[in-house]
């Protein structure tokens, strides 16, 4: 009889948290589901095949001692799954390792496909050499049939010919609720707390959440677009750039004066600002753009990515979709659905 997968988190902040915690509604709701191993942190490995949940707590109160703890999953074999709920480099850049090896990936965190070309590579052929499965729905507008669009139209024979959106569900929610009046910083405070940002929102606010987004979706429309060859604009100042952890906090006051000029200037021209990311023929950008109300991109509200795909068959009129592009609930969701299909098909 075939041996059953089991899971290995990593991470347990808000995207981490909300997995376990739907993993575990799903589970008592009578779902077919992979059972936990462990579960890590920076802090350390929690064995969590008994009580999951325990697992999780002891690692959310888990003491910081320096240095990252180093990820030991030589417990798992061929056919289970790492989930990758993490912002971290180091842990994108064992993804083709354990793929070469058999164990299946899953992953919300975009270093893997959204870095260096030749790292994407190396996954795509792990894939092939370990038959193992790589899910990233969760890379691009928090699990948005975006991605999987893409990957349908190419197979289906289409040549992907422009993508343009808000790609980014942090930027939506602040351009949507900032008003010119209370402090930008504080809403981006805000952002954070609600879990739409990244760890460190200067990712969000410099346009290189969105940069990887790009690459992912570019990378599978079969364009091996490289990150220097997008053009960004970044919100942050010098300051707030240069801020240590510590200090960050204060140093988002600094984009309270100019991102008050940009609206104002917006908002007499009676236009909305939306941070839009692009690829096509043009060339590819991110950057703050004043759009007339009525643009196409305006729509969609909160936290709403927003995002128009052309391709042979929607030459003249785009693909459009919309929807929630952030938070832990969605992001979590679009984790086990590709853990669904994985465990499915073993
Ligand atoms: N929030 C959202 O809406 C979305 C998020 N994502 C992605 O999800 C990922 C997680 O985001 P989020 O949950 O908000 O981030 P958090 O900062 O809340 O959590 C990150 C977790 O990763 C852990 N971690 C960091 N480095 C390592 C390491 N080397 N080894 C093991 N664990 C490590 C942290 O450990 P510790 O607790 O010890 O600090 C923490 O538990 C990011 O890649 C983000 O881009 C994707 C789509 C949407
Ligand atoms: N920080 C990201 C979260 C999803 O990827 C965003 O704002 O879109």
């Amino acid at each position: 009889m075939p041996r059953q997968p089991r899971i290995a988190l990593l991470g347990t902040g808000v995207v981490g948290s909300a997995f376990v915690a739907r993993h575990q509604r799903l589970a008592q709701r009578g779902v077919a589901l992979p059972a936990f191993e462990l579960l890590a942190n920076s802090r350390g490995h929690f064995d969590a095949a008994a009580a999951p949940e325990q697992a999780l707590r002891a690692a959310c109160d888990a003491p910081r001692d320096g240095e990252p703890h180093d990820i030991d999953i030589a417990r798992l074999r061929r056919g289970d799954i790492v989930v990758d709920a993490t912002a971290s480099d180091a842990v994108a850049a064992r993804h083709a390792d354990w793929l070469a090896h058999g164990i299946h990936v899953v992953t919300a965190n975009k270093l893997g496909n959204g870095a260096d070309l030749m790292r994407a590579q190396a996954i795509a052929r792990a894939q092939r050499e370990g038959r193992a499965h790589y899910g990233d729905s969760a890379t691009v507008g928090a699990g948005l049939p975006l991605l999987r669009s893409i990957r349908e139209l190419v197979a289906g024979g289409d040549a992907i010919h422009a993508v343009e959106g808000v790609l980014s569900g942090s930027l939506a929610w602040l351009f949507d609720r900032y008003d010119g009046m209370r402090p930008f910083s504080g809403f981006v405070r805000e952002a954070r707390a609600a879990g739409y940002t990244e760890p460190d929102p200067r990712i969000d606010l410099s346009g290189e959440d969105v940069r990887r987004k790009l690459l992912i979706l570019a990378r599978a429309a079969g364009i091996a677009l490289e990150a220097h060859e997008i053009q960004v604009d970044s919100l942050v100042p010098a300051a707030l750039a240069a801020a240590k952890e510590n200090d960050l906090d204060a140093a988002l006051l600094t984009l309270d004066a100019p991102l008050r000029e940009r609206y104002q200037e917006a908002y007499r021209d009676g236009a909305k600002l939306r941070l839009v990311g692009r690829f096509g023929a043009a060339g590819a950008s991110v950057g703050l753009r004043a759009l007339p109300a009525d643009h196409p991109l305006c729509g969609g509200s909160g936290a709403d990515n927003r995002i128009a795909i052309r391709s042979d068959r929607y030459a003249e009129q785009p693909l459009i979709i919309q929807g929630p592009g952030a938070g832990a609930e969605v992001t979590a969701a679009a984790l086990l659905d590709d853990l669904i299909r994985i465990a499915v098909q073993l």
